[in-house]
């Protein structure tokens, strides 16, 4: 197959930051092209100079062998590529037909604009992902009012309506259920039978192992290796990415303390909109999982211990005492704190400092708005962080808005985890982090648990509740179905176990 894509030298600078130092890429058309390498090694920005929206510095990017000249988006689609970047641009108040319409150049027809054609091809991408709506395709509806999962799946199609050569897909599963996943594999199959080049960025490597053909690993702006996939194992993959592995910092896995002196969360017939009668106990020092399928109430379970849900009946009691579940920020001063897995909306400040951000938390509970925190222990602990999670920055008196997805992620992660919360609820935190900083926050979060904290953790990634559970509830439907205790959480069982519970569904 010829080369359809090929990109040599590329380099862009932001500020004191060198994002790409020199990255290469070759691609062919029908393939299936993984774009990998830690948080800030370049994927986002390679793909936006793809697509027009950011300029390199300096580099070439030939397109059937002719040196192709991106200045801008309209480029970018002129010479077939489309891209699904992170950050969605989804409008809102704007219907999903007309947010996959935004932008398509409407066909022309007899001399006229034929927007009904445009409405054709909208709805004919749309159509291709039916299966990942729940009921009826919600042409006519607000985009702003699907789930996040439905919105990255508009955005797709949005690409997928500009009949696009090469599909630039960033972080595009990061949204979205299991099931939403196969169903958006299954239309790259698809791409890929019809000769369309697929660029796929994805931290989760089982995904890029079912999905690509071939990878391309990118360290500090720099490309590393282009790799076959079927030819390579995990372990393999994963050095080229970070080179050897770096230690998490040597924490003793000690058991949980039972009984004694450690803290007591009791959860009594939790009920909400979305929850039934949820009742369990979890102890200082123990890291609780909730698996099952996605959706099935984990994070309402989560929300609502934070006091953001609308409680219907029951009750939680720390250490005997009632818990206020009516309000966050009460929440938060009883010594709860929640971490959001979706950054973009929850738990974080954009435009203002990364260092500011690290430590808005614990400013909240130590001087209650009264004192501002002094600046340089605001920068010291700041620092910590940064190292701890290896955050890659420039300096950390930059907007948040300037880091990348991954590394913005670890800083939302980071601001909780500085409070030193009694009770730690963590809603998916590692979505879009690297394998190293994975690692770290891993240490991190069994450390809080070694020093008593309580831990509740809700993931995607049944991996990684295998491997940081003591104890796992299954839900199903809003209810408590199962409980698998630490000998019996290996990944099989969470799967064959969400499974089972799942009608129709069979091994
Ligand atoms: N607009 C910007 N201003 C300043 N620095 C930026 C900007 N965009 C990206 N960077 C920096 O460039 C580097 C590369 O970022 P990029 O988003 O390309 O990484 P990535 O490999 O996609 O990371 P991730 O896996 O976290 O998404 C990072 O250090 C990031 O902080």
């Amino acid at each position: 197959m010829s080369t359809l894509l090929e990109m040599t030298g590329v380099r862009k600078r932001y500020g004191g930051v060198q994002a790409l130092d020199g990255a290469d890429l070759t691609a062919v058309g029908g393939e299936v092209h993984a774009l990998l390498g830690p948080n800030g090694s370049g994927k986002s920005t390679l793909d936006k100079t793809l697509a027009g929206t950011v300029v390199p510095d300096s580099g070439e990017i030939r397109i059937d062998g002719e040196a192709a000249r991106i200045g801008g988006p309209r480029d970018a689609h002129a010479l077939g590529v489309a891209a699904v970047h992170q950050q969605l641009s989804i409008v809102g108040d704007l219907t999903v037909t007309q947010n996959v319409v935004l932008g398509l150049e409407p066909v022309r027809r007899w001399g006229f604009l034929d927007h009904r054609a445009a409405r054709d091809r909208a709805a004919a991408a749309l159509e291709r992902f039916a299966a990942a709506f729940s009921g009826r395709l919600p042409l006519d509806r607000p985009a702003g009012t699907l789930g996040p999962g439905e919105q990255q799946i508009v955005e797709v199609a949005k690409a997928l309506a500009r009949e696009p050569r090469v599909l630039v897909l960033d972080e595009a599963t990061a949204s979205l259920h299991k099931e939403q996943v196969e169903v958006l594999f299954e239309v790259v199959r698809e791409l890929r039978a019809a000769g369309v080049l697929v660029l796929f960025t994805s931290h989760r490597l089982d995904e890029v192992f079912a999905l690509c053909d071939r990878a391309t690993v990118l360290r500090n702006g720099r490309t590393v290796g282009t790799v076959e996939l079927a030819a390579t194992g995990e372990d393999e993959l994963v050095r080229l990415m970070v080179g050897d592995l770096p230690h998490p910092a040597d924490l003793a896995v000690a058991p949980p303390p039972a009984g004694a002196g450690a803290a007591v969360l009791e959860v009594r017939g939790l009920t909400t909109d979305r929850l039934r009668d949820v009742s369990f106990t979890v102890r200082g020092g123990e890291v609780l999982g909730l698996g099952g399928l996605q959706g099935q109430g984990q994070s309402e379970l989560l929300l609502a211990l934070f006091g953001a849900a609308r409680i219907t009946a029951g009750e939680a009691l720390l250490d005997g005492e009632p818990l206020p579940l009516t309000s966050p920020a009460r929440a938060a001063r009883a010594g709860i704190a929640l971490v959001p897995g979706d950054r973009g909306r929850q738990g974080m400040f954009a435009s203002r400092p990364i260092q500011e951000n690290l430590s808005l938390a614990s400013m909240h509970r130590r001087a209650l708005g009264r004192f501002a925190l002094r600046a340089s222990s605001e920068r010291r602990a700041a620092r910590t962080m940064v190292d701890r999670l290896q955050i890659k920055l420039g300096s950390p008196a930059d907007p948040v808005s300037t880091l990348s997805g991954g590394n913005q992620q670890k800083v939302v992660i980071g601001k909780w985890l500085l409070d030193q919360p009694r009770v730690v609820l963590l809603d998916d935190p590692t979505k879009g982090v690297d394998v190293g900083a994975k690692e770290e926050i891993y240490a991190i979060v069994r450390a809080l648990a070694d020093d008593g904290a309580i831990v509740v953790l809700n993931s995607s990634d049944n991996r990684e509740l295998a491997e940081l559970s003591d104890r796992v509830l299954v839900l199903f439907e809003g209810a408590v179905a199962e409980e698998l205790a630490a000998a019996a959480v290996t990944e099989n069982r969470l799967v064959s176990s969400a499974l089972r519970l799942a009608p129709g569904e069979s091994l």
